[in-house]
């Protein structure tokens, strides 16, 4: 076989003897003399140990030349070149034949302990694999040989590359119990020919990078989780976000701005359910310091005997009932945020002495302490009743007045602002179906303007109710004004007919304008501008039509 090799066109040989050339050994490539002269040039100019890999070049016809690898071996006495044609496929031989440890480097790589090698043949059977992988899976040497491959390695693809001769670079592979690797496999070709594939799997670093992956687990989970969140966020706005973009409400929402920033005290005026503590939070939300505490006393909600106690707090013992240590009051929880006192005019003649003198002086005197406290918050009170009044009917001092209503702001009721009933509607009508996990249903033609003839002297509070209750009887499909006239107890509008939803024909041209515009704009889910596109006219008209003008 090499003989015939050495006579052919791919190998040669040349000899020298004790530094003479012996051309009667010129075998196979070196029989052409621009080689042989290309050689003995090299070998002339450099000293060639034995084990030397270079190459030359040999001029060919038409300016174009061939390239020869050559090794140079033997002693002083005899030196030998082997040549051949410089193709990728003889690295073997020139590894062998250069490198004197060649295979000591060999048997590293078939039993280096970072870097396992697995062989399969292209029957996908196991033909080699490294002790240190032997080892990994417990296995006595040799006896996965023959075996197949995935039998021996769970989840291999030895045989797939083997059969594709497509390589895989950089993969994971997962060896149960946790344990990653990366491997890379890689087809072995023989003279053209597939004839099976290597796998490399790394062992060193594997440590490192089990804890990128189970970083980058996590990461990906809290991705996933904040994309929830932020979703969850986009959809529900904040519970204390105003909704309303009619003219009161943009007027109201300026007044808010202007004084969140203040130091003034706020007192808050409006009918039940209009939307006051909303206010108190918006005002505390644009204050100083949102992140301060925001304490709120309902002074309708609770008894006479019991607001003195929670407003200025008492001392261990101070009375039967009371916590042992004793509890600071809502004034003090306050401290460095907002107090919002709600119902504000319910509060007992005798405590609002009380009241006005922490107001002037900034002390609070917890019940049973003999010395007072000092306190730093800002007060905001909110009320549904006519001060004026409870001030000529002695009932509410009027100098506690002049302390809580540094500024007065006054919330709108529904009635005076019906446009925003479909933002207000869409609101809730999301919060619901958030909650209970509903899908929002279409909302009938009709319903705004039937909803927008009511009188609500609940206000927005009695809107969410309503809107609520309908959800609960409409088909899942359409929120329909049947689905609101259940009950006959909705007070409507005292120039309106009391229950039956508005005819249409019957209105004034205006009303029939307006309800059209308010439903438009509900189905638009609040957005004006849609909904002028939708009706074909500009977004002036809409806004005077709502208007009244
Ligand atoms: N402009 C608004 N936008 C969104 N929701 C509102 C608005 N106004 C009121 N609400 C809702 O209506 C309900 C009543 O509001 P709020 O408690 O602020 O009213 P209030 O005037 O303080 O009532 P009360 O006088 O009975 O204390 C709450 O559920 C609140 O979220």
């Amino acid at each position: 076989m090499q003989t015939v090799f050495l006579a052919g066109q791919r190998l040669g040989v040349l000899v020298w003897q004790r530094g003479e050339p012996v051309p009667a050994v010129r075998l196979g490539l070196a029989r052409d003399p621009l080689l042989c002269a290309a050689v003995s040039e090299v070998r002339a100019m450099r000293k060639l140990e034995t084990g030397t890999l270079f190459h030359v070049d040999v001029p060919g016809g038409r300016g174009a030349s061939a390239r020869y690898v050559v090794v140079a071996l033997g002693d002083e006495a005899v030196e030998v070149a082997l040549v051949r044609t410089a193709d990728e496929s003889a690295a073997l031989l020139d590894f062998v034949a250069s490198v004197p440890f060649a295979f000591a480097i060999l048997n590293m790589f078939l039993t280096n302990p970072y870097q396992a090698i697995t062989v399969a043949d292209r029957e996908g059977l196991m033909r080699y694999i490294s002790p240190v992988h032997e080892k990994f899976f417990g296995l006595a040497p040799g006896s996965a040989m023959g075996r197949k491959a995935e039998e021996v390695i769970p989840n291999s693809r030895l045989p797939q590359v083997a059969r594709s001769g497509k390589a895989e670079i950089g993969e994971m592979l997962q060896l149960g119990s946790g344990v990653t690797r990366i491997v890379n496999r890689i087809p072995v070709f023989e003279d053209g020919a597939l004839v099976g594939a290597v796998g490399q799997v790394s062992f060193s670093g594997m440590q490192a990078l089990n804890r990128m992956q189970q970083r980058l687990n996590q990461l990906n989970d809290e991705v996933q989780h904040y994309k929830r969140e932020l979703h969850q966020l986009r959809r529900t706005p904040s519970p204390s976000t105003l909704v309303g973009s009619s003219a009161p409400m943009q007027r109201l929402a300026r007044e808010i701005d202007a004084v969140a920033p203040l130091d003034v005290p706020v007192l808050i005026l409006g009918e039940s359910g209009s939307g006051k503590e909303l206010v108190a939070q918006a005002l505390h939300a644009r204050g100083r310091d949102p992140q301060a505490p925001l304490v709120s006393l309902n002074l309708a909600a609770l008894p006479a005997t019991l607001i003195e106690a929670e407003l200025f707090g008492y001392e261990a013992g101070a009375f039967t009932g009371g916590k042992r240590q004793g509890q600071p009051g809502k004034l003090e929880q306050a401290e460095g945020g907002t107090l919002f006192l709600d119902e504000v005019a319910d509060i007992p003649m005798e405590i609002q002495v009380k009241l006005l003198r922490v107001l002037e002086d900034r002390q609070v005197q917890r019940l049973g302490a003999r010395e007072g406290r000092h306190v730093n918050f800002r007060i905001v009170a909110a009320t549904h009743r006519d001060l004026r009044a409870l001030i000529d009917s002695g009932r509410f001092r009027l100098d506690l007045f002049y302390r809580l209503s540094g500024v007065v702001l006054q919330v709108p009721a529904l009635r005076q602002r019906v446009e925003d009933i479909p933002a207000l509607m869409q609101r809730f009508a999301e919060s619901f179906c958030e909650r209970n996990g509903l899908a929002l249903p279409r909302i009938a033609p009709g319903v705004i303007s039937y909803l927008a003839q009511q009188s609500w002297p609940g206000n927005v509070r009695q809107l969410r109710q309503r809107v609520e209750e309908a959800l609960v009887f409409c088909d899942g499909q359409l929120l329909s004004v049947e689905n609101f006239a259940r009950h006959q107890d909705l007070p409507a509008r005292p120039a309106q007919p009391p229950m039956a939803p508005p005819a249409p024909a019957a209105m004034p041209l205006r009303s029939l304008e307006h309800a059209a515009i308010l439903d438009a704009i509900a189905r638009h889910g609040g957005n004006k501008k849609r909904a002028a596109q939708e009706l074909g006219i500009s977004r002036s008209y809409l806004y005077k039509v709502l208007a009244g003008g």
